[in-house]
């Protein structure tokens, strides 16, 4: 048995980069840059007021003081004359601040009087004057990453209408088993509904890769192998069950000699296995459902990442105090359902990996070390999120 480091770097060294496609920015989110991007202009363009009111000089102003106006700025206008002493410009939020200026006087601190302003009493001394260039200058790059909501909306400020992205990974999903049906079939006395795969379905969907589900593999290395071939134009292949050591389980008996490893020293998740088979990369998860969607979390996360050509790295851990004791560790890296609240966490009493109630009410797995010893209340555990704490 491997270690789940050494399973990771294993399936990072499986996986190929995803090539680059260019997309619409209004279809970018979520998805990972290919390239750098390079601004395409300078933002602001223009030094341009912050607030509505009057760009003046900042020598003129002392309370009592009046000014001349001596025109009028919108956002998307222009004067292309000076502000000198003694006078001012209206201006508006967005529009840019004339020569000669060098503050914004808000219009809340000032009285006008037809063509003249009385400069207030009690006034707010910030400028409100923002430098060209003050957010980015162009050529400035946007770094290789996953293009978040505000990414976007820096992509579409420096101008890039289309942005270069990977491609992403078309995994296919298989779920393997004669006692399984699908959701909303009838089940016959000694059969189970399928499960654990929409939810690995939803982790890939979330990474950003596209999940297909495939018709349920039964327990044949011929209904294996029929359903292997649909799977032919995937980046990835995605099995869940039949992983293990017994007489029924297919996935182990087709696959087993191909892969690179086909067991993890971790706790759910011992029969997880890996490769490339027909030239195609292969995951094996384990078929019960706590495992397969652990596994999904703790592997299929970091490979999608690697696929889409971010750096190679495990899922980042935090950490909390436990809200109780927690009894001592056996041989394998235990990956504990558990509920983060706050600082604390309390780690769910029952951890059998066939049970999806405690999972859905877990946010967090704590990782225990193989062997690691007892815990009092209030010991610092690593966890990993499993969503937004
Ligand atoms: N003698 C041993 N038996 C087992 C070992 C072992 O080392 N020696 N390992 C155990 C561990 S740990 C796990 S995990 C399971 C995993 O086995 P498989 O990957 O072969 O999975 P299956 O046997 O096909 O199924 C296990 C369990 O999960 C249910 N299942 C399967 N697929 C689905 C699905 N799509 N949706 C919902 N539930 C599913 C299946 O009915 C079984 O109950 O093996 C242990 N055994
Ligand atoms: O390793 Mo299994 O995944 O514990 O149930």
């Amino acid at each position: 048995m491997i270690t789940v480091d050494e399973a990771l770097s294993h399936l990072f060294s499986l996986c190929r980069v995803m090539p680059g496609e260019v997309v619409p920015l209004v279809r970018a989110e979520g998805r990972v840059l290919s390239d750098l991007v390079a601004a395409q202009r300078t933002q602001p363009p223009f030094p341009a007021s912050a607030m509505d009111g009057y760009a003046v000089r900042s020598a003129d102003i002392v309370p009592g003081a009046t000014l001349r106006v001596l025109a009028e700025i919108p956002a998307g206008g222009a004067w292309h004359g000076t502000v000198t002493a003694g006078t001012a410009v209206r201006i508006f939020t967005g529009a840019p601040v004339p020569e000669g200026a060098d503050r914004i006087l808000i219009q809340e601190d000032v009285r006008r009087d037809g063509d003249t302003i009385t400069v207030g009493d009690n006034l707010d001394e910030s400028p409100y004057l923002r430098p060209a260039g003050g957010d980015f200058e162009v050529g400035d790059t946007l770094d290789i990453c996953r293009i978040s909501p505000a990414r976007q909306s820096l992509l579409a400020a420096m101008n890039i209408a289309h942005v270069p992205v990977r491609r992403q990974p078309r995994v296919a999903l298989i779920a393997t088993g004669d006692e399984l049906v699908v959701p909303g079939e009838a089940p016959g006395p000694s059969q189970i509904v399928s499960s654990n795969i929409y939810g690995v379905a939803s982790i890939l969907r979330a990474q950003g890769a596209l999940p297909h589900i495939m018709p349920i593999a039964r327990d044949t290395a011929q209904s294996l192998s029929a359903t292997l071939a649909l799977a032919s134009d995937c980046d990835l292949v995605v099995t869940l069950g039949g992983a293990s050591v017994g007489d029924h389980d297919v996935v182990a008996q087709v696959l087993g000699g191909e892969m690179s490893f086909n067991k993890v020293r971790m706790r759910p998740g011992k029969p997880l296995m890996a490769g490339r088979f027909q030239k195609q990369m292969i995951v094996g998860l384990p078929g019960n459902p706590v495992s397969a969607l652990v596994c999904a979390h703790v592997f299929l996360r970091p490979l999608i990442d690697a696929m889409l050509g971010l750096p190679q790295r495990a899922l980042p851990r935090r950490s909390a105090a436990l809200s109780h004791d927690l009894g001592a560790n056996g041989g394998r890296e235990h990956y504990m359902r558990a509920l983060v609240s706050g600082d604390t966490v309390k780690v769910f009493d029952r951890q059998d990996s066939s049970l999806l109630s405690v999972i859905a009410n877990a946010n967090a797995l704590v990782v225990r070390e193989p062997n690691a010893p007892p815990l009092k209340q209030g010991a610092r555990v690593p966890f990993v999120p499993l969503s937004d704490l």
